[in-house]
């Protein structure tokens, strides 16, 4: 009765309170839930150390004892929930890594959250798995981030038909695209009318781990949103305090 769980500093799992930073709830107020693992492998991503654990982003490098020989912190359900309530937040975003990849123990653990009190919860995914119903019944919103070539992963494992098919009929499902060229918004139009996704439910941000890097792809961004009938959303973490774990 475990979820594998990122760290942050030796034996504390990682989950703080953060205004979202990101997509349709950008500024509200929230506490996140960072899960290990994942079943794609972006060139660019920005928690490779929830996942890709060998290198500079052994995650024991830091010291940390594990209970699992794949180097994963793993934590019980129901102290998770303690440990998100302790932020005294109403709102939970479940991030990772790729959170869908362990939706039995999400289930248990947001059963322990909700006998404590009432919560509203968010799961970013990579939107290449489709949530059982248990999950989809504790669940109020989905941010969605389909991964385009750019990303490096194989084409038929991060587009997968009949996830986006379910997350295009959901709808509290937010498509959240990282684009870092024009070519990738093309890329963006094609997979939109493949899948029938709607453009009113479609966020393009931009790659980036800098303000620099964002303001300047965002002044090309927001002209092909206009075009496009997409929104635009920041990175408001980048801009408050860097690429910082925890933030
Ligand atoms: C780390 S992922 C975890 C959730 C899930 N695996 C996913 O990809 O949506 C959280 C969000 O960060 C985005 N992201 C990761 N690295 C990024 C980068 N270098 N620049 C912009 N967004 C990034 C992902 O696309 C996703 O929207
Ligand atoms: N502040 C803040 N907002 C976020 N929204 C999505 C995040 C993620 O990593 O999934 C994230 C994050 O890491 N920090
Ligand atoms: S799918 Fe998400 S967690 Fe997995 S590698 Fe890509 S950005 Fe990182
Ligand atoms: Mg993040």
């Amino acid at each position: 009765m475990t979820l594998a769980l990122a760290t942050i500093t030796p034996g504390k799992p990682e989950i703080f309170a953060a205004l979202q930073g990101e997509g349709a709830s950008i500024g509200r107020p929230c506490v996140f839930l960072r899960l290990s693992r994942c079943n794609l492998a972006c060139t660019w991503c920005d928690t490779a150390y929830t996942w890709r654990f060998e290198g500079d982003n052994r995650p024991h490098k830091d010291g940390i004892a594990f209970d699992r020989a794949d180097n994963q912190l793993v934590w019980e359900e129901a102290a998770v929930a303690e440990a998100i309530h302790a932020f005294g937040q109403s709102r939970l975003v479940i991030t990772g890594g790729e959170p869908l990849l362990q939706a039995p123990a999400l289930v248990r653990m947001l059963d322990h959250l909700f006998a404590l009190g009432d919560y509203q919860v968010e799961i970013e995914t990579n939107g290449s798995v489709v949530p059982s119903e248990a999950l989809a019944a504790r669940v109020g919103q989905y941010n969605v981030s389909p991964k385009l070539s750019h990303s490096g992963n194989p084409r038929d494992l991060a587009i997968r038909p009949e996830a986006l098919r379910f997350f295009a009929q959901y709808p509290k499902a937010f498509f959240k695209f990282v684009v870092a060229t024009p070519d990738d918004v093309e890329e963006v139009a094609a997979l939109a009318a493949e899948h029938d996704l709607p453009a009113e439910r479609i966020f393009l941000m931009s790659e980036g781990r800098d303000p620099e890097t964002l303001r300047a792809r965002m002044v090309w961004i927001a002209d092909l949103c206009l075009q496009r009938g997409y929104a635009m959303t920041d990175r408001l973490h980048i801009h408050l305090s860097g690429d910082t774990r925890g933030t």
